[in-house]
């Protein structure tokens, strides 16, 4: 029989510390253990054979990167809604904050750590893209410290005045999402990754949906975006782009090749780039793993109008690095017939047959929902439940070995 101890536990983490009474569960001598951070607060807990276990530390940090305007925030509300429940700002808080919290996940986005606000950007010559305009020793600091289950106080960047406003505090979720332009762009903070992504947008279609948004929703003018677009572009390469052959998971969106040199970008060719080998992360496949597939489903069992939908599979190299690629060109006319492409894709992390149909069809509204950015999205996802799922298993079965020692 065994009896976990402080020294064993603690090992496990160091923010970690144990207290209370011995509990004994299916003869397994296991005491009734609580765990508080370091400034004292009792942390999140977790079960371990019937004992509650609760531990500081068991965050998992998601990067997830792309350029202004490329879809974070669409993504963001699908991620949230595959763990359930609305996603909301810190109640009672700042109005302009930025943060997103739900009751697993917390996002928050790095334009936080700007450390030049409008103003002393504009003084200085450099864009919210440039590394000098942020705070990279603040966003570490602060990221390693939620996931050793330490509260932070966060900066807030205020994008209605320019400014930066007061703190505000984040408690350590149980994922914490880090979206916006730099997530891998310091080795330190990346290094903290337990998964990162890149929405790859295409310059083409970066600029339909610009002009869509800025233009339809924010009253500026067709020139004005082209320069905004400009004038961001060399740092954007520089410093923005190069992230992407660090992500787990690549979200490619370019424009299609079913209609011979269209330059209305809005139907969509997109690519899913899965890196292999990456822990807790089995890349999806379509039909059989590891072959090169090229798949028309339009016909019986799916209704498509021109010009059509067109998806294919295959491995490949990525900065050189092994990935499978799954594709998708084209777009659903009729969602729910979604099933019919969802049944012959593997590997998926589905709770359920159709789980992919349903969220899709639940945020019907959200922009990219008929194509392959709403469904690769989608997957991402449920590929991040999984990973979730898998570390909290990986972390249980350790502490349950850890008892036992
Ligand atoms: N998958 C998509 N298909 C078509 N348009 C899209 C898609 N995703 C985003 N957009 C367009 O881009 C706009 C910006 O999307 P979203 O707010 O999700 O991006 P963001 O990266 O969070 O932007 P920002 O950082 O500027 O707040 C949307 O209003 C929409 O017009
Ligand atoms: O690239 C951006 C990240 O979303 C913004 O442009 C950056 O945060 C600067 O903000 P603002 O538009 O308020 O000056």
């Amino acid at each position: 029989m065994a009896v976990c101890t402080v020294y064993t536990l603690q090992s496990l983490n160091s923010s970690c510390s144990i207290s209370s009474p011995t509990k004994t569960h299916m003869g397994f001598t296991q005491k009734q253990v609580f765990f508080y951070n370091n400034s004292g607060n009792k942390a999140k807990s977790r079960k371990l054979r019937g004992g509650e276990i609760t531990c500081a530390g068991d965050t998992i940090v998601i990067g997830l990167a792309a350029d202004s305007g490329c879809g974070k925030s669409t993504f963001m509300r699908r991620l949230t809604s595959v763990f359930g429940g609305a996603a909301s700002p810190p109640k009672g808080g700042n109005p302009d904050s930025n943060t997103l919290i739900s009751d697993t996940t917390t996002v928050i986005c790095l334009d936080d750590y700007h450390s030049l606000d409008r103003t002393g950007r504009k003084e200085k010559g450099v864009t919210a893209l440039d590394p000098r305009a942020n705070d990279f020793d603040l966003m570490y600091e602060q990221v390693k410290k939620i996931k050793d289950g330490v509260a932070v106080e966060k900066p807030i960047y205020n994008h209605v005045s320019g400014l930066l406003d007061p703190p505000e505090l984040i408690k350590p979720p149980k994922i914490l999402v880090i979206e916006g332009l730099h997530p891998m762009y310091d080795q330190r903070v990346r290094d903290l990754l337990d998964f990162s992504i890149y929405l790859d947008i295409s310059n083409e279609v970066k600029f339909a949906w610009k002009i869509q948004r800025d233009m339809a929703e924010r009253g500026h003018s067709l020139e004005s975006i082209k320069a905004s677009i400009e004038a961001r572009k060399p740092d954007f390469d520089a410093y923005i782009d190069p992230q992407k052959q660090y992500a787990d998971a690549v979200i490619e969106v370019l424009p299609t090749k079913l209609i011979p040199d269209d330059n209305e970008g809005k139907v969509l060719r997109v690519k899913l780039i899965m890196k292999e080998g990456v822990k807790y992360f089995n890349p999806v496949y379509l039909f059989d793993e590891g072959s090169t597939v090229s798949w028309i489903p339009c016909g019986r069992k799916l209704t498509c109008s021109y010009p059509g939908i067109k998806f294919a599979y295959g491995p490949d190299t990525y900065f050189g690095h092994e990935v499978s690629v799954l594709e998708m060109d084209g777009q659903f006319d009729r969602l729910d017939e979604l099933i019919y492409v969802e049944s012959h894709l593997s590997n998926i992390s589905t709770k359920f047959y159709g789980e992919i149909t349903q969220q899709m069809l639940k945020h019907a509204d959200f922009p990219g929902s008929n194509n392959g950015t709403g469904l690769f999205q989608t997957i991402v996802g449920l590929k991040i439940r999984d990973l979730f799922e898998q570390i909290a298993v990986d972390k249980s079965s350790g502490a349950l070995e850890a008892t036992k020692a």
